[in-house]
This record gives C-alpha cells, sequence and structure tokens, in this order.
C-alpha cells in the first residue's frame, strides 16, 4: 500500500464518501493527492531518528517541504521531549509558508505549550505513545480537556469505530481523524484476523496450542500469545536499558498477567547471543546484557512453565522458513538489514544456534577490517548523510534517492553492493536454496532489486535467490513460538534446538 497511486485513491474514496479533509505522510504523498484533490490536507513526515524519540515531522526542512508540496496545515510532534526542532521553529517556518500549523500532542500539558507558542490546532495524536503500554481506546478524555483550552481541537488516535468518533465529536473535537481503520488495510485485516484466532485458540483441528512469545529489542519488548503463525494477542513495552534483564522479564511478567491461564510454554527471541539456556550481549551498545545470564531458568522460575531461548534474528529465520518467505525450501539464510544487520541460518530443517548467523559482524577485507553492518546498515547511511551536510535518517535518505538527489542514491547503492557482495560469500559459505532479505533498509522500496543488479555477471549457480520476508515484525515471535511449542509440526524441534 505504500504506493502513491494507492495512496491517491484511499484518498479519493474517503472523500467520495464525504470525508472533508486528509492527513497524509510524506512530501511525496502530499505532492501525488494535491494533485489530484482540492481538499484540506494536514501532512506530516515521519522518521526514526536515532537521538530523538520525535517521529512526527521533526525537521524544519519537512515542514517547509509539507507546505511547499501543498499541505493547508502542517502537524508535527509537538511533545516535550529532545527534539531536533523546537515547536517555536516548526510554528515559525510553516506561517512564514501561509500554511496553518497542527501540534500533536500527547498530554493536556503538551497542547497548552504548543498553543502558548501560537499553534492553531491542538491534537491527541500522541497519546498513549510517549512511554508504558499502549492502549486500545482512543483518549476521549484528553479530547474534553482540550477543548477548555481552544475549540480547535482535533481527536486522533486509535479511533476505529464510527461510535468511538461520535464520542469524539461530543467531547467537543472540532475535527475527527480516521487512520488505520480507513488505510491500513494490513491492520483492519490483522484486527479481524486476531478475532478470529481467538476463537480457533488451542482448536483441536489446528494442532496449535498458543505459547507465549516474547521479542526483547535494544528500545521495545513485545509479548504476545501466539498459535502457529497467528498472533492471537499482542502488548509492546518500553525495554527500560538501565533496569537490566530483571526488571524486563518482571514487566512482561506483569503485562502478560491477564493471559496466564492461555499458555503452556514459552518462547523467547532476544538481541544478543543464546547459549544452553543463557544469554549474552555480542554488542552492550544495543542492551547491556549480563555476561552469560540465566535468562530461560529465571524465565521459567517466575511464570512456572518451561522456556526456550534463541537469538531474534534466527528466530525470525525459522519463521519465515516454518511461515513465511522460505517455506518448502530446505536450506535458507535470513538477513536482516536494519539499524545494524542480524541473520539466521537455517540448514536441512534445523535452525544453527550460537553465533551462527551473526552476518552483520563478519568483517571485510576491503573495508578496513570494519564489520558488514557498520558499512551498510541504517546507521551507517545516516551517518554517511551527515558526513554530506544531512542531518537525515536512513528513511530520509531512500526518500532523497527516490527524488533523484545524486549523492543520497549513491550512499543506497554503496550500501546495496555491499549487501550483495555479503549474499554472495554467504552463497559460497552455506549455499541456501534462498536468502530472505528483511528489515527497513533490506525492504526499502528498491534495495533488493539493486542488490540482484550486482549478481548479473555471475553465473545463475553462483548467484543468491533473493527473496522478501514476509512476516514482518512478527517473525521473530512466531519463529520463537514454533520452536518452544509442542504443535505437531514443530515437536522435538525445541529439544533438538537446544541440545
Ligand atoms: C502515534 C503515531 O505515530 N500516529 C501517526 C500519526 O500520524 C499515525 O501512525 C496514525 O495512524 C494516525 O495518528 C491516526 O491514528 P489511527 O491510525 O490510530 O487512527
Amino acid at each position: 500500500m505504500d504506493h502513491a497511486d494507492f495512496v491517491t485513491g484511499f484518498a479519493k474514496a474517503a472523500l467520495d464518501a464525504g470525508a472533508r479533509a486528509l492527513r497524509i505522510e510524506s512530501v511525496d504523498y502530499v505532492k501525488a493527492v494535491r494533485a489530484a484533490v482540492t481538499a484540506p490536507i494536514v501532512g506530516i513526515v515521519k522518521r526514526d531518528l536515532s537521538d530523538s524519540p520525535v517521529r512526527i515531522t521533526p525537521f524544519v526542512s519537512d515542514a517547509e517541504a509539507l507546505a511547499d508540496a501543498g499541505a493547508d496545515i502542517v502537524a508535527f510532534d509537538a511533545t516535550d521531549r529532545a527534539r531536533p526542532a523546537s515547536v517555536k521553529e516548526l510554528v515559525h517556518a510553516i506561517k512564514a509558508k501561509g500554511k496553518l500549523t497542527m501540534a500533536d500532542c500527547s498530554s493536556l500539558e503538551d497542547a497548552r505549550r504548543a498553543l502558548a507558542a501560537g499553534v492553531d490546532f491542538v491534537g491527541t495524536t500522541l497519546s498513549g505513545y510517549v512511554g508504558g503500554q499502549e492502549p486500545v481506546e482512543p483518549d476521549i478524555e484528553l479530547i474534553a480537556a482540550m477543548r477548555q483550552l481552544t475549540p480547535f481541537v482535533i481527536a486522533e488516535g486509535r479511533i476505529r469505530f464510527p461510535d468511538q468518533a461520535v464520542s469524539a465529536a461530543k467531547a467537543g473535537a472540532f475535527a475527527v481523524v480516521v487512520g488505520s481503520a480507513i488505510t491500513r488495510t494490513e491492520h483492519v485485516t490483522g484486527w479481524f484476523r486476531e478475532a478470529i484466532g481467538n476463537a480457533y485458540q488451542s482448536h483441536p483441528e489446528t494442532g496449535h496450542d498458543a505459547v507465549l512469545s516474547i521479542d526483547i529489542g535494544g528500545t521495545k519488548t513485545m509479548a504476545a500469545l501466539v498459535c502457529g503463525d497467528n498472533v492471537v494477542e499482542e502488548v509492546v513495552v518500553a525495554t527500560e536499558r538501565g533496569a537490566g534483564p530483571d526488571a524486563w522479564i518482571s514487566t512482561i511478567f506483569e503485562t502478560t498477567s491477564g493471559w496466564a491461564d492461555r499458555y503452556q510454554r514459552i518462547g523467547i527471541a532476544v538481541t544478543g547471543v543464546t547459549e544452553a539456556g543463557t544469554w549474552s550481549a555480542l554488542n552492550p551498545a544495543t542492551l547491556p546484557i549480563p555476561d552469560r545470564y540465566r535468562l530461560v531458568d529465571c524465565v521459567e522460575t517466575l511464570f512456572g512453565k518451561p522456556a526456550f531461548a534463541i537469538n531474534d534474528a534466527q528466530a525470525a529465520a525459522w519463521g519465515e522458513y516454518r511461515f513465511g518467505a522460505g517455506t518448502g525450501v530446505s536450506r535458507l539464510v535470513f538477513l536482516t538489514i536494519s539499524t545494524g544487520i542480524g541473520g539466521g541460518v537455517v540448514i536441512d530443517g534445523k535452525p544453527l544456534l550460537g553465533l551462527a548467523g551473526h552476518f552483520g559482524l563478519i568483517r571485510s577485507q576491503s573495508e578496513g577490517q570494519s564489520p558488514f553492518e557498520d558499512q551498510t546498515s541504517g546507521r551507517w547511511i545516516a551517518s554517511e548523510a551527515a558526513q554530506n551536510g544531512h542531518q537525515i535518517d536512513a528513511v530520509g535518505v531512500f526518500d532523497r534517492a527516490r527524488n533523484g538527489e545524486g549523492w543520497a542514491a549513491e550512499i543506497v547503492s554503496r550500501s546495496a553492493l555491499r549487501a550483495a557482495t555479503l549474499c554472495r560469500d554467504i552463497q559460497l559459505m552455506l549455499d541456501p536454496d534462498v536468502i530472505v532479505i528483511g528489515g527497513g533498509i533490506g525492504l526499502a522500496e528498491g534495495y533488493l532489486d539493486l542488490m540482484r543488479s550486482h549478481f548479473k555477471e555471475l553465473s545463475p549457480r553462483l548467484a543468491p535467490r533473493l527473496v522478501a520476508a514476509r512476516l514482518g515484525r512478527h517473525a521473530g515471535i512466531i519463529g520463537a513460538a514454533d520452536l518452544a511449542g509442542e504443535s505437531r509440526a514443530g515437536e522435538g524441534r525445541a529439544e533438538k534446538a537446544t541440545a
């Protein structure tokens, strides 16, 4: 759906049905939709920055580009967090372009500060997204509270059903934004699938018992109830870096306490390396894990159920092998090209554990012996952009490359060449049937084709077969659940894997 034609189609359909305005993400999509409709457009740019949690229109240059692209209102994060540009600077720049401003707030305090800085509209967009567990319901109370400050309150966030939109309007909203429920078919389908999955949970005919699956990453921890490849329930909490593994595990225990009688086993996918139930950091900068932390013991003691632990990319490799892009093959390599590079290997139906698959850490002869991920990943792309004088993240570099900026295209192409080189080496080492590519960089538009273009001169026998990952952010939890589970298809695997 991430394509200008689809976005324009959604926009037209929404207007045909009586929507009065549109909220559109990215400069390109604002341009495309502006060319097709006359309705007011609220424009935003989303970025994932390494040095700030602010995602929505963080830079003044983004706000200006949105205004130039045809947005009538430019929205931006107005939370009180570390940020590249102040709310005041953003308001000033947008007004200088003759456009209106919308402050995406998480609290009444945010709204108060934003109004003092001169914004035209305040939105409830970020309520529930600045830490802690993400709520399910919209924040109607915040709409009502903001209405005491200004009539120009835009209700936004988790409004999925007409009756919720009615509650928002009754609470005094000037306008109501409905996002995912209209445009994110994959989410809407997921809601139905989840509900139906619940009904089929532990169904005798599917043969799948639910497994509690946990994915502990450098910034977020996801816990889910998984049946086969079906994510029945899901919750995401922040990983408090400094708190340590005991605290991370207790948080998950408390957060999932309501599911306690719905699963018998636990799968855990983690960043770093797992060996015989212990967990250690390979790169303490990602997450400071004490050496050989007894992860499986600690989880089993606290939860009172058997657990199995595996590296997150190895788990994702297994997930893709069992249910995703690698079903039906016997040898698979999974490579996630994201902030860093991770990987996993499945050979003849068995996942390789321990250090296997940490391809990003392989050292390259040609680049001063530095690890591949340091010259290829999202971090490298952003640092190269900075050296070219552009303080933007990897997604921004891809946007610029698509817009025909040569320096950006050059960085993307160097990254893709190195990733392709890595895949050629992997092919010679392991001769997989497929190399499944995942991650924000690996799945960015055009990247896979760029990688493939470097195999043209190879004989077909030597050229790796690259395919796009299919399970997305759920690959790790699905893989870990399957390895831990007692499903008919997975019988005996967890035992083999830990042996
Ligand atoms: C928190 C955040 O990044 N919100 C974003 C802001 O633009 C979007 O991802 C949401 O889809 C939008 O706010 C509409 O909300 P919902 O999709 O829940 O109707």
